[in-house]
């Protein structure tokens, strides 16, 4: 099937900056993609592209197969959803939904039945003749959903629509968003964030920009379970990254690899080549012991600092080939003690071999 969006090898600059650099991505109808990435990695700059909000320096963007590039964002025929809301303050909220509709000569009594349509979609029927500024931040955001999904896009872009939420909405958000894309097969959704966990919760896959390039793009467990690289294990979720020579294949997918003067299994390619390369652990895969015995993966220490943070402790062990790592472990058995020699201990699939490059941010 033709993908709702296709974005070509698009290339955004701004007095001569490159700030999205041959950028190639494709959404399918039904399929939610986040696009992630630190602050100024291009991401806003990506969706406007997609809406034709910013003209392209070279590439195509492709909606529905019908090559769009230089197309004014009018005739896009998409949904589009941003942080400030951007309700009209001075009509209702039907208004508000009926406005897209309009716009594009849909006929009253249908524009009637989709401001309906709509409303309901997002839980706010009842809401139909209020003023923007009678509802709550959460409730105007789902009357811009609903505005965007009046005109019946076969293209849904959001930019960061949650950020202006409190946690506990931006939670509840989160969820509705998620029914909501299940409740749309035909829509291709692209979803700009910065929150990781948004990003994992709702996407089926995730795209991790960096400096306007594409870093890794997969869906959400491989990306978080098998980072392809040290950038993507460490902005999806938190991770140790520690520099290691791969020494050769132990089994399939295992790789033998030195960390200083400890030999270690983690996962990685059976084919990757001999070398420099980094090994990324998340802190909470790595146990403490205090059993100072050798074995496999194991890697001698001492805790610089213990940090309660109620569910869990953060534990910071100075290894004592150099380097630090953090370890986090549920607050059930008695704390770990600054000061105190510890052995942190991993399973070889809960480590992975990432190339040795760093990623500017
Ligand atoms: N109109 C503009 N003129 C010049 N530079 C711009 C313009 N818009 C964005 N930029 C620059 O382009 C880069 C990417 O910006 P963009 O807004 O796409 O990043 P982002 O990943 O969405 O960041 P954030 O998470 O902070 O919104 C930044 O360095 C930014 O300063």
């Amino acid at each position: 099937m033709t993908p709702g969006i296709e974005l070509d090898q698009a290339t955004v600059t701004y007095q001569r900056n490159t700030v999205l650099d041959g950028f190639s991505l494709t959404v399918d109808a039904g399929e939610l993609v986040a696009v992630l990435g630190p602050s100024g990695s291009g991401k806003t700059t990506a969706l406007r592209a997609v809406a034709g909000f910013v003209p392209l320096a070279s590439g195509t963007v492709r909606l529905s197969g019908r090559d769009v590039t230089g197309m004014p964002p009018h005739r896009r025929d998409l949904g589009l959803v941003v942080q400030s809301y951007a309700l009209f303050p001075h009509m209702s909220v039907a208004e508000n939904v009926a406005f897209g509709p309009k716009s594009r000569g849909v006929r009253k009594v249908d524009i009637a039945e989709r401001v309906r349509e709509s409303l309901a979609m997002v839980g706010m029927a009842s809401f139909a003749d209020r003023a923007p500024r009678q509802l709550s931040g959460g409730q105007q955001q789902r009357v811009a959903i609903a505005r965007a999904l009046a005109v019946k896009p076969k293209v849904l872009l959001l930019d960061e629509p949650l950020s202006a939420l409190d946690a506990a909405l931006r939670s509840e958000m989160t969820a509705e968003i998620d029914r909501l894309h299940r409740a749309l097969p035909a829509v291709s959704i692209l979803y700009v964030t910065h929150d990781q966990t948004e990003a994992l919760t709702l996407a089926d896959r995730i795209a991790v920009l960096a400096a306007g390039k594409l870093v890794d793009v997969g869906t959400a467990q491989d990306l978080y379970l098998r980072p392809p690289s040290a950038f993507t294990a460490s902005f999806l979720g938190a991770a140790n990254v520690l520099p290691v020579q791969v020494l050769g294949a132990e089994r399939t997918n295992v790789l033998r690899i030195q960390l200083g003067e400890h030999i270690l299994t983690a996962a990685g390619p059976a084919d990757h080549r001999p070398g420099a390369a980094q090994l990324a652990i998340r802190p909470h895969r790595l146990r403490i012991e205090t059993d100072h015995s050798d074995g496999t993966n194991r890697l001698p220490g001492r805790i610089s600092a213990v940090q309660w943070r109620g569910s869990s402790f953060r534990t910071t062990v100075a290894l004592d080939g150099g380097g630090e790592v953090v370890v986090e472990s549920p607050a059930t058995g008695s704390a770990p003690t600054a000061g105190e020699r510890a052995v942190l201990v991993f399973d070889p699939t809960d480590g992975v071999v990432v190339p040795a490059e760093l990623v500017a941010s």
